[in-house]
């Protein structure tokens, strides 16, 4: 899916939402672990009622890997699943030498067929590299992460005075096939989503932390979206798991509307 189409679904579902699929079977309601594939029957549910809320999926890779290859499954029958003109991020925050990303990004974008991947940039160009030369694929950057410790690294002053989260950006711009380069920003990080949409003004942010981490979806689009409104922002578990029982599914589509309706204002407010 290239900027163009995501951003027409965008304006025509007024939604810029992506649910996120981290699923555990820990919080599940207990009916569902009798069934064959509880992981994919949870799923299948919480897409049939969010998917007309969703412009994107986003399942978490752990959340299955950790299940051994039943998770795996689980996974690419979700993929299998999810309606195709919907965009689909398997958050999986790759990135290692050049030859190993390679088969990363084989992985999920040729053997698994998902739109974009969620790549960590502290190996520098040649562990990006291999994700980028995917032409019609997206690589989402860590740039400014959305938990505590985003600051031990992310923050601190560069050699140029900077903090390294610049440089993320402003480097990466240089790697190539950047038409197709999103950037993780956290939506705890405020008045810094300002800073990075200066730096990066014509690309999409994947935006995590509304939600159960506490951001506000205000914030982050008062200080994130431009033209295009250049913002994917995801929820993972004050959707899917909005009632732990078996409303499980009506309860997420209710979570999944509110934030259409908050976002469909948003957008005629800042998408200019
Ligand atoms: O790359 C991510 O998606 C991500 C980056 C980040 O900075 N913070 C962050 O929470 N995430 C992911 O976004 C999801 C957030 O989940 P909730 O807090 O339950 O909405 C999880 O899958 C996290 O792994």
């Amino acid at each position: 899916m290239n900027k163009a189409e995501l951003f027409e679904q965008i304006k025509r579902k007024s939604s810029f939402l992506c649910v996120g699929l981290d699923t555990d079977l820990s919080k599940i309601p207990s009916d569902l672990l009798k069934l064959e594939d509880p992981v994919f029957e949870f799923n299948k549910q919480i897409i049939d009622a969010t998917a007309e809320y969703a412009v994107a999926y986003k399942p978490n890779i752990a959340f299955y890997e950790a299940l051994g290859p039943k998770g795996w499954e689980s996974l690419q029958k979700t993929l299998d699943y999810i309606p195709k003109d919907i965009f689909t991020i398997a958050d999986a925050k790759r990135g290692d030498i050049g030859n190993t990303s390679g088969l990363y990004a084989k992985a999920f974008f040729e053997s698994m067929d998902f739109d974009s991947v969620t790549v960590a940039p502290y190996m520098g160009v040649d562990s990006v590299q291999p994700f980028l030369e995917f032409q019609d694929k997206w690589v989402i950057l860590l740039a400014l992460t959305s938990n505590a410790g985003s600051s031990d690294f992310q923050l601190i002053e560069s050699k140029s005075g900077k903090p390294l989260f610049h440089e993320v950006l402003e480097k990466s711009q240089l790697w190539g096939n950047t038409d197709n380069m999103m950037y993780v920003v956290g939506a705890t990080r405020g008045e810094l989503i300002a800073e990075v949409r200066k730096l990066v003004p014509d690309h999409f942010f994947l935006v995590p932390g509304v939600g159960a981490q506490g951001g506000s979806l205000e914030e982050v689009a008062q200080y994130g979206m431009n033209d295009t409104c250049g913002l994917l922002v995801n929820s993972s578990r004050g959707i899917i798991y909005a009632s732990q029982k078996m409303d499980f599914a009506s309860a997420a589509k209710r979570e999944a509307e509110k934030l259409q309706l908050e976002m469909a204002s948003l957008l005629e407010q800042y998408c200019r």
